[in-house]
């Protein structure tokens, strides 16, 4: 599978949002950030902003839900226009029955991982979900460091990916920039959130395509 690029809107001018969604329209995912203010300590924004976003996006949405009960309100994401909904292995109760929800509603199933949780427990998931997101920060704030000590958990599911003969998606976010975007595909990501690094660049379209190019390069399992 090819890279894929997805920036996320946490590092875009709210106050222009729809402006800021164009600017990245040569990108894979538009990555929309949805924070409660309870699974992490800090507050984005919730099920009618992301229908609007999904109705100006030219870009399909990848929703990452840092929410507590996603069992209640993954599939609603799902329901207002999110082609790919990524709810926390940490908040769910059923992550199954979250993951057939999702997928009974047409969209990609996937699910997220905190850098204190061992890969090993979304393993046995991998057959109902479309993608699983690692986390290289801990969820709440963009800008942060690139964690390089979560290289192991890629490496241990693209392997577990590969034994299985699934077509699983490995997502990483937080952190992902030019300076790390090889390590984290070497190790095994294909689908790359970039937030602060493309909203930070004054030619948004010129980051990605540097990103997605470099991502490519350091490809082996695409
Ligand atoms: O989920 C997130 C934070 O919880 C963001 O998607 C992530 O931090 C992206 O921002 P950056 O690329 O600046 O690290
Ligand atoms: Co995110």
């Amino acid at each position: 599978m090819a890279i894929q690029i997805a920036p996320s809107i946490l590092s875009a001018d709210f106050a222009n949002l729809e402006r800021d969604i164009v600017a990245v329209a040569e990108a894979d995912w538009l990555h929309v950030d949805v924070m409660d203010g309870h699974f992490v300590p800090n507050l984005t924004l919730g099920l009618p902003v992301v229908e609007r976003i999904a109705q100006v996006s030219p870009l399909p949405i990848d929703a990452h839900l840092m929410i507590e009960d996603p069992d209640r309100w993954a599939p609603r994401y799902a329901e207002v226009g999110a082609t790919s909904v990524t709810f926390h292995l940490e908040a769910a109760r059923d992550p199954r029955t979250i993951a057939a929800d999702l997928r009974s509603l047409g969209a990609r199933a996937s699910c997220a991982i905190k850098p204190g949780t061992p890969v090993e427990d979304v393993l046995p998931l991998i057959d109902t979900l479309d993608m699983v997101l690692i986390m290289t920060v801990e969820p709440g704030f963009g800008g942060q460091s690139f964690m390089e000590d979560m290289m192991p958990k890629f490496r241990t599911l693209r392997a577990a990916v590969e034994a299985a003969g699934s077509d699983l998606w490995i997502q990483a976010d937080g952190g992902v920039a030019r300076e790390t975007i090889a390590t984290v595909v070497e190790s095994g990501g294909d689908v790359l959130v970039a937030g602060s690094a493309v909203y930070g660049a004054d030619d948004r379209g010129g980051e990605i395509r540097a990103l997605r190019e470099l991502g490519q390069e350091a490809c082996h399992h695409c």
